[in-house]
């Protein structure tokens, strides 16, 4: 069950990583841990490619702490140190700060704003150019309806994204990777879950979006592939001028 599951998520990961030629011989990475099951399995895939490939590049891990109470910063050293890699925590206040009186706009908008900043901080801190986040296929889907349904335009996040004139580049290794896949990974790696206290986790417009996805893809198992494809074979002739 685990070698079904992990070769299904290494071929995934392996298509982006080539696809995109995300990772260069000497690339400092710095990845983004969040201790969800995304970025813990992104940081494992990251490191057991390592022992593979014939370039090296050297792996860093952040943890930018929300500043909620129960935070977990501690566990997630402690398990970090265990899977063999030092984790550096910024601790913030931009959890309880996007949620104050002093934030008119979208707590989720101006937290996930904050944070962006944050990392690409640390990465130039650190001197890494790459910055490498645990989105994966099914992110990269809601957001193509979030940004349809909230900006009132047709576009999602890229596997490869650069910033600041191409100083810094945000990859996306789990860009082709089934969330379902990511799970079961997960589980069966008995990775720990580290769930963040935010009040507006199960409340924000990615999670309406999500469970109507759910619904959609339950009518039919191709609608998720074909959605998914149509985001690299568009018409703009038959989209309105
Ligand atoms: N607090 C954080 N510190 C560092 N990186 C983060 C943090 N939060 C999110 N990230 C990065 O951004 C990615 C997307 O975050 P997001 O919260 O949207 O997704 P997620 O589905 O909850 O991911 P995960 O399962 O890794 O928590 C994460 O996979 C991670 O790489």
């Amino acid at each position: 069950m685990l070698r079904h599951v992990h070769k299904t998520l290494r071929r995934s990961v392996g298509k982006a990583l080539h696809r995109y030629d995300m990772i260069a011989d000497g690339d400092r990475v710095l990845v983004g841990l969040s201790g969800g099951a995304d970025s813990l399995t992104l940081m494992w895939c990251l490191k057991e490619r390592l022992a593979r490939v014939p370039i090296h590049y050297d792996l860093f891990a952040v943890y930018i702490d929300p500043g909620f109470e129960d935070g977990f910063s501690d566990d997630l050293i402690r398990y970090s140190d265990g899977m063999g890699y030092a984790l550096r925590v910024e601790h913030t206040d931009f959890g309880p700060l996007s949620h104050s009186d002093v934030n008119l706009e979208n707590p989720c908008f101006l937290c996930s704003r904050l944070r962006r900043k944050r990392l690409f901080e640390v990465a130039r801190e650190l001197g890494c150019r790459k910055l490498a986040l645990g989105h994966n296929k099914d992110d990269i889907i809601e957001t193509l309806f979030l940004n349809m349904c909230y900006a009132g335009e047709i576009s999602t996040m890229l596997p490869v994204q650069p910033f600041f004139q191409g100083a810094f580049t945000v990859i996306r290794p789990l860009a082709f990777s089934d969330e379902e896949v990511i799970r079961r990974f997960a589980k069966e790696m008995a990775f720990p879950e580290f769930v963040n206290s935010c009040p507006s986790a199960a409340t924000s417009r990615r999670a309406e979006i999500k469970a109507m996805l759910k619904t959609l893809y339950r009518s039919n198992r191709k609608i998720k592939g074909n959605i998914f494809r149509s985001m690299s074979h568009v018409k703009p002739d038959y989209l309105l001028q």
